[in-house]
C-alpha cells in the first residue's frame, strides 16, 4: 500500500508531488532544494549552504516518515553544475559522517526554482534499519 508523507517541519512542495511516500518500510523522498521551512528561497547561497539547507530539509522529511539520516539507503544529488561537485561533497560528508548511504551524483540540465543542487533519499523505516 502507498501513503504519501506531509510534514510542516519541511519545505511545502512546490509542485504537484508529496513530500514522501511511503510502501511497507521503504521511505521514498522527493527532491529537496535549499527552501527554508517558510519557502524562502536560499538559492542564491553558496552550494555548501544549500546542501545544508537540502538535508535539513530531507531530514525533516525523513523523520516525518519514521526514518532517520543512518536509515538512508541512497540518494540522488543533482547538480545544476558538475563543478560544484566538491563543495557540494564536503558539506554532505558533514552530514553523513559515517556509514554513508549509497549515492549517484549528477549533472542535470537545470533544477526547479534555480535551485543549484537538488539531493533525494530512499530509506528504510528507523526501527528496520
Ligand atoms: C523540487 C522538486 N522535488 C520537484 O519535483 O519540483
Amino acid at each position: 500500500m502507498k501513503r504519501t508523507v506531509s510534514t510542516d517541519d519541511a519545505p511545502a512542495a512546490v509542485g504537484a508531488y508529496s513530500q514522501a511516500t511511503t510502501t511497507g518500510d521503504l521511505v521514498f523522498t522527493a527532491g529537496q532544494i535549499a527552501l527554508t521551512v517558510d519557502g524562502e528561497s536560499l538559492v542564491d547561497a553558496s552550494i555548501a549552504e544549500q546542501t545544508e539547507q537540502a538535508l535539513a530539509n530531507l531530514e525533516a522529511v525523513l523523520e516525518a516518515a519514521g526514518a532517520d539520516r543512518s536509515s538512508v539507503l541512497k540518494t540522488t544529488v543533482f547538480l545544476a553544475d558538475i563543478d560544484d561537485f566538491e563543495e557540494m561533497n564536503e558539506a554532505y560528508a558533514g552530514f553523513f559522517e559515517s556509514d554513508p548511504p549509497a549515492r549517484s551524483a549528477v549533472q542535470a540540465g537545470a533544477l526547479p526554482k534555480g535551485a543549484g543542487v537538488e539531493i533525494e533519499a530512499v530509506a528504510v523505516r528507523s526501527d528496520e534499519a
